[in-house]
């Protein structure tokens, strides 16, 4: 143990850090002997494992971290540490890939590919949202990223495949801790196949398509709302891609909507994810 009264010499500061460091090893494999038995655990409770990401545990075992977290070290180096862990300890319990839309430009999707899921977890790169969505249906469990788009429009709107009770949806998005400098920070949704019981619904995400479409409509959308706009010219409508924050509702969107000339023609939940966790410049964390 370090005692501050005797000055240690540098071979005893090192022992002290090869101690530590095999402490670490340690708990890490006395980590993955807990993960075999929850995989038991789970079987046994005939949880049918496509995809093992568990969004709502994650994003509070994130927030957590970052509560805790203080000292010298990075926080960002100690948020990656932990998604390496939690995405490597999922994949072990039920192997998967990770697919992405890569045509929102490769760098900033690849790093946040690989900061949340590390380098074990396969990563299957696209061109193209469409793609993703794609390999998530046709797959077992994997997970797709797309860019949750800051951009008020969008070209395809691809979240209408989504729709329908089978298809993939929206199960989280990413980054879980928010900041402005976060070296990850391409704000994405993930998406899998459903899954009902394990789904954060806090934020929830919704394809609507919207006929007359037009200026006024777009400026009645309440400000709470975050909206991507696909607009399609040739029918005079529009396809949208609203989240909405805890306590609003999908009517309160649609009312606006229709009170500004616009009709609904479908309202589709196409996912739900965590409330987002925001760090402020000072360290301080807490949730809009
Ligand atoms: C361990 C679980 O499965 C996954 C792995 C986790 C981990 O390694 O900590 C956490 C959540 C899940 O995505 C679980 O369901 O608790």
């Amino acid at each position: 143990m370090t005692q501050n009264d005797a000055p240690l010499s540098l071979a005893d500061l090192r022992a002290e850090i090869d101690r530590i460091d095999e402490a670490m090893h340690r708990l890490l494999m006395e980590r993955s002997e807990i993960i075999d038995r929850l995989v038991q655990v789970k079987r046994n409770a005939g949880a049918e494992v496509g995809s093992a990401f568990r969004p709502a545990r994650e994003a509070d075992m994130m927030r957590r971290l970052v509560e805790r977290h203080h000292g010298l070290l990075p926080l960002d180096t100690v948020e990656s540490i932990w998604r390496v862990i939690i995405a490597t300890f999922t994949f072990v319990q039920a192997p998967y890939a990770v697919h992405a839309d890569l045509s929102v430009g490769e760098p900033a999707m690849r790093d946040s590919a690989r900061f949340h899921f590390g380098f074990t977890v396969p990563f299957v790169p696209h061109m193209g949202a469409r793609g993703v969505i794609d390999a998530v249906a046709g797959s077992k469990g994997d997970l797709g990223l797309l860019a949750a788009a800051p951009s008020p429009s969008a070209g395809d709107p691809w979240w209408t495949a989504l729709e329908g009770k089978g298809a993939p949806k929206i199960i989280a998005r990413l980054p879980f801790v928010e900041r402005a400098d976060h070296p990850a920070g391409l704000p994405v949704f993930v998406v899998s196949h459903p899954i009902d019981d394990a789904a954060v619904r806090e934020v929830r995400v919704y394809s609507l398509r919207v006929t007359g479409w037009s200026a006024a409509a777009g400026r009645a959308i309440p400000a709470f709302a975050e909206v991507v706009v696909a607009p399609d010219e040739a029918l005079d409508g529009a396809a949208l891609l609203v989240c909405l924050p805890p306590g609003h509702a999908v009517e309160e969107v649609t009312a606006a909507l229709v009170e500004a000339g616009a009709g609904i023609r479908a309202a589709a939940e196409v996912g739900s994810h965590a409330a987002i966790h925001k760090v402020g410049e000072d360290g301080a964390a807490g949730r809009p």
